[in-house]
């Protein structure tokens, strides 16, 4: 029987979920209880849900959601967010993936996103779809005495006039979102997050595949009483055969709007008594948190890894969307096997504007649209990409001027997982 790839109806769903736990070797063989079944079918748009069924049993699950992505200088382009990507182990390498990937992108370009965005299970599936990754990650530990920090000092410091306070999940769902809502104005990589992320994120409806612990939660208030950060993180219980607390702190995410906040809150994490390690999350390669440290080399890198990859699919309109530090005119030549957004474009930058329009000019640069994916957010570097024969310079001196259009001071950060 042939397979019938299709969108995902109601009577489809607990089946579809099913597969999805095969997928990602969560459960073997049963659906979620009716009830969750229900609670995520009321947080699901069915019509962006694709199965591949083989004899009516689901072997290959794609979601897209609709999602904003805040990108350089603060402005928000709307993403076709790609999550819950599996095919059984009994149907892999047939072009499930590869179908149901361009029946999304074909619907997200129609429908007129501006890019589309996932975080890759591993890295090389999809850079042949058009993605690149667009921003890193990267996860510190802590040995918090070998840190140097002063054990007797006050957090926040008493000069700063900030305090820090313990809140509840409540709380958490209150105050979050509109300081989530800060944070995505300025820091570029940040997407969307909907009140069920806050509700999952506090405890609230967690699927049953998720082992859930209540989180300690703080938040810092600056002088004038306004919340401009909030940290939560889970403490383990181990002690030493000397009777010595070794506890270690598991940063669950931090969210920080002001720099005193961002150290406030380190600060607090590395000096709550019996916690001799603190592990950071996932935070971006330039976070502040080692040189916080009177000895950065107490901050251990344990992970380091690709985290957001985009595919652009309007690159005019993904383009204009950001700004630019530096005033400069380049022609870029974008390859695009799928058709959907490549071809050349003039972009015209400057600090009070951009413009990039269709051109019949000699280009200066050739690049793969993943590799523009790479580049768009200002974390990859065009001459870093021309040494790796990734892109091409056809007049010298391109690939160093396009370094300086699209870079960015700080690197992107996306502090989710979608
Ligand atoms: C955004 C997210 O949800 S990330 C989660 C992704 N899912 C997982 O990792 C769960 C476990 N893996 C799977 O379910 C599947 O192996 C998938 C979804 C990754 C791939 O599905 P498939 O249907 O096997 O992919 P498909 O057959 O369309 O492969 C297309 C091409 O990608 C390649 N490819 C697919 N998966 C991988 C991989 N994991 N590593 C390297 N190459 C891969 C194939 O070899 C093929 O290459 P070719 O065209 O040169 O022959």
């Amino acid at each position: 029987m042939s397979l019938d790839r299709r969108t995902v109806s109601e009577a489809d769903f607990p089946d579809w979920l099913r597969a999805v736990g095969t997928g990602f070797l969560r459960s073997a063989s049963a659906p979620p209880p009716e009830e969750e079944v229900a609670v995520r079918l009321a947080h699901t748009d069915l019509s962006r849900l694709q199965g591949v069924f083989d004899a009516g049993r689901c072997v290959a699950t794609f979601r897209s959601f609709a999602q904003e992505l805040t990108v350089v200088g603060g402005a928000k382009v709307q993403a076709d967010a790609v999550t819950a990507v599996t095919v059984s182990p009994t149907h892999r390498r047939r072009g499930l993936l590869s179908r149901m990937m361009a029946t999304d992108l074909a619907a997200a370009k129609e429908r007129g996103d501006v890019v589309a965005s996932l975080i890759a299970a591993e890295y090389p599936i999809y850079g042949r779809y058009g993605f690149g990754p667009a921003t890193w990650t990267a996860e510190w530990e802590i040995d918090v005495p070998r840190a140097g920090l002063d054990p007797r000092a006050p957090v926040p410091s008493e000069a700063d006039g900030g305090r820090i306070e313990l809140v509840d999940g409540a709380d958490v769902r209150k105050l979050g979102p509109e300081l989530h809502g800060r944070l995505a104005a300025r820091q570029h990589g940040v997407v969307s997050r909907d009140e069920r992320w806050w509700q999952r994120g506090t405890g609230v409806d967690v699927p049953s595949f998720e082992s859930w612990t209540e989180p300690f939660y703080a938040v810092y208030r600056s002088a004038d009483g306004g919340t401009d950060g909030l940290i939560a993180y889970r403490a383990d219980d181990h002690w030493g055969d000397g009777k010595q607390p070794l506890n270690k702190a598991t940063v669950a995410g931090m969210l920080a709007v002001t720099p005193a906040a961002e150290r406030a809150l380190w600060h607090f994490v590395c000096s709550i008594d019996w916690i001799t390690t603190v592990r950071s999350g996932h935070r971006a390669p330039d976070d502040v948190l080692p040189l916080l440290l009177p000895d950065p080399r107490a901050a251990r890198i344990v992970t380091q890894a690709d985290w957001l990859w985009l595919r652009l699919l309007d690159i005019p309109r993904a383009l204009e969307a950001r700004t630019y530090a530096t005033e400069a005119a380049l022609v870029v030549d974008v390859r695009d096997a799928t058709g959907l957004a490549g071809g050349r474009f003039l972009l015209d930058v400057s600090p009070s504007g951009a413009s990039c329009v269709p051109t019949t000019r000699d280009a200066d640069l050739t690049l793969d649209v993943a590799e523009l994916g790479a580049l768009y957010l200002g974390d990859e570097s065009p001459v870093r990409l021309a040494a790796l024969g990734r892109l091409d310079e056809h007049r010298a001196g391109a690939a160093a001027t396009a370094d300086a259009v699209f870079r960015t001071p700080r690197r992107p950060w996306c502090p989710d997982v979608f």
